[in-house]
């Protein structure tokens, strides 16, 4: 007897032909990708991730793939984008799309920083929290209300480095720092020794490094870990995550609720907090501001250090351009006082060193990661949905076309010509709806900081113990935000006539108690 084996047949056949559909499908997707290295089975291109110096591992990839490439890890698709122009046709042109953040299993949702604004996925608490943070600090007309504490701030930081003059970079950082508190929650912080608020905040921010360090933790690329039982092996994570995310939440719940008892006796200082909180907010809101406070000192602080060190190495390594900056800063400002905001539209080549502050070392060479939301097709080249997007800011900053002789640090670039180069800062802010909304605080910080540190003290080598100058080396960390290597040098005032003006500021501005103790 021979039973009707049709169905079966047709059922298998069938299924041969779906499977097959599906195989040529995906060969066709993967062969349609932006071009790219070859991977292991399964792993994909993951031992050939860089652990240092990644822009320069990523540059690599425009001389062998061209201007957009891709890699493979696990099953996270990483395109790069190693030019200008693509950058702006897919992150700017095609923002609705590209404006997404990847999801990082382990920082994002399980520390929980995907509730700051820098980790968030692109919805509808992100656009509310974006709107609150721009309308604070996002404008340059927005950004004029803060001046006073830019000034006051960056007059004391004058004031400690005559103090103590070996610790310029710590006082870099606290100077920023004092801003941020002081604008996101009207704190004034501790300067007799470490603060409790910045040590939390600082403490959250160097664990946020650590728990998105690539490759480092195994649920990144294995999400459902996350559900496995605490006795299954690999499960440390968890213990580490839970001590970080109770970290993260302290640091942006308690400035919050001190600003909440400042205000509830009528003596809060006036900042992002308190503005927002006085509009009488629903829950949801008053959660949207305290992560966008919350931000506000995690993405302006170590930026800022950053790309100020960066100044200092470059004031010691080029004496011709620092002099030159005196001289401007000389014949406008004089020696009677210290410049201020409003000289900014006076002093043409503070403002190009600036820009050559930024192009020389983007802090932050390849940018922060994008996600794309769908499937999207580019020059013929198909860029898959939630595949990850890298821009090297970096190679952009120094491609020789744009930026003849990049490695030479020369604000003379974008000063007193009748061909200005591009100004950088169309691109180390990032692209399109997730452009940093600090650019303009930012811009003014470094602005300040500069003009005043180098209208009073003189910035030079440090010598060896034989009396030879010490030239330092050009190096950089590597991480989201890439600071200079620690690098010697010397600061000292430039006449008495300066070290008379800088001596008298904390008795002229005596500096409002901390507010350490409320906390
Ligand atoms: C030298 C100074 C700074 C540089 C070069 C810089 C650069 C950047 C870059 C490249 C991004 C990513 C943009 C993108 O994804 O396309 C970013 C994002 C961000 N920056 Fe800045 N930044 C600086 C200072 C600041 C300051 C002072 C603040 C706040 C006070 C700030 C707050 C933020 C925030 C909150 C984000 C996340 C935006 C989002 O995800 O939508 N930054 N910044």
């Amino acid at each position: 007897m021979f039973q009707d084996t049709s169905p079966v047949i047709f059922g298998l056949s069938g299924g041969l032909a779906v499977l097959s559909l599906y195989l040529i499908t995906q060969n066709l997707r993967k062969r349609s990708l932006p071009p790219g290295p070859r991977g292991l089975p399964i792993v994909g291109n993951m031992f050939d991730m860089p652990k240092d110096y990644e822009w320069e591992h990523w540059a690599k990839h425009k001389d062998l793939y061209g201007p957009i490439s891709t890699v493979n890890v696990l099953s996270t698709r990483v395109i790069i984008i190693n030019d200008l122009q693509t950058a702006i046709d897919l992150l700017e042109t095609k923002s609705s799309i590209y404006s997404n953040r990847p999801t990082f299993p382990f920082a994002g949702e399980f520390i929980g920083w995907n509730r700051q604004m820098i980790l968030s996925q692109y919805d509808d608490r992100f656009r509310l929290m974006r709107k609150y943070v721009k309308a604070y600090i996002g404008t340059k007309s927005a950004i004029v209300p803060h001046k006073p504490v830019q000034e006051i701030e960056t007059k004391y930081f004058l004031a400690r480095i005559l103090e103590n003059p070996s610790s310029v970079i710590e006082n870099i950082r606290r100077s920023a720092g004092s801003i941020f508190l002081k604008l996101s929650h009207g704190y004034t912080i501790d300067t007799s020794g470490p603060d409790t608020l910045v040590e939390l905040v600082e403490n959250a921010s160097k664990e946020f490094h650590t728990a998105t360090l690539p490759g480092e933790w195994l649920i990144d690329s294995i999400p459902w870990m996350r559900y496995l039982p605490k006795w299954w092996p690999g499960q440390h994570f968890k213990k580490i995550g839970s001590v970080f995310r109770e970290h993260n939440f302290e640091q942006a719940i308690r400035p919050v609720d001190f600003v909440k008892r400042q205000m509830e006796k009528g003596i809060e200082v006036p900042s992002f907090t308190s503005t927002m909180l006085r509009q009488g907010l629903n829950e949801y809101e008053e959660d949207v501001v305290q992560w966008g406070a919350n931000s506000l000192y995690g993405g302006g602080t170590d930026t800022t250090t950053a790309a100020l060190t960066t100044f200092v190495l470059a004031m010691v390594l080029n004496p011709d351009v620092q002099k030159k900056a005196q001289e401007e800063l000389d014949s406008i400002i004089g020696h009677g006082r210290l410049p201020s905001l409003d000289d900014r539209s006076r002093l043409p080549y503070m403002e190009a060193l600036l820009n050559e502050v930024h192009r020389y070392h983007p802090i932050g060479p390849m940018g922060i990661p994008h996600c794309v939301t769908q499937d999207d097709y580019y020059n013929g080249m198909l860029i898959p949905k939630d595949s990850i997007v890298l821009v090297n800011l970096w190679l952009i900053a120094h491609n020789p076309d744009i930026y003849p002789n990049p490695n030479k640090f020369d604000p003379g670039r974008f000063y007193n010509t009748d061909k200005p180069q591009l100004d950088p800062q169309t691109f180390v802010f990032g692209f399109g709806r997730r452009a940093c909304p600090g650019k303009e605080l930012a811009n003014a910080n470094m602005f300040l900081l500069m003009s005043m540190m180098l209208s009073v003290f003189d910035i030079t080598k440090a010598k060896d113990a034989n009396g030879v100058e010490i030239t330092p080396k050009i190096e950089f960390g590597s991480g989201t935000v890439s600071h200079a290597k620690p690098f010697p040098f010397v600061i000292r005032p430039r006449s008495a006539d300066t070290e008379a003006l800088v001596s008298t500021i904390f008795e002229d501005y005596p500096p409002p108690p901390t507010n350490a103790r409320d906390l």
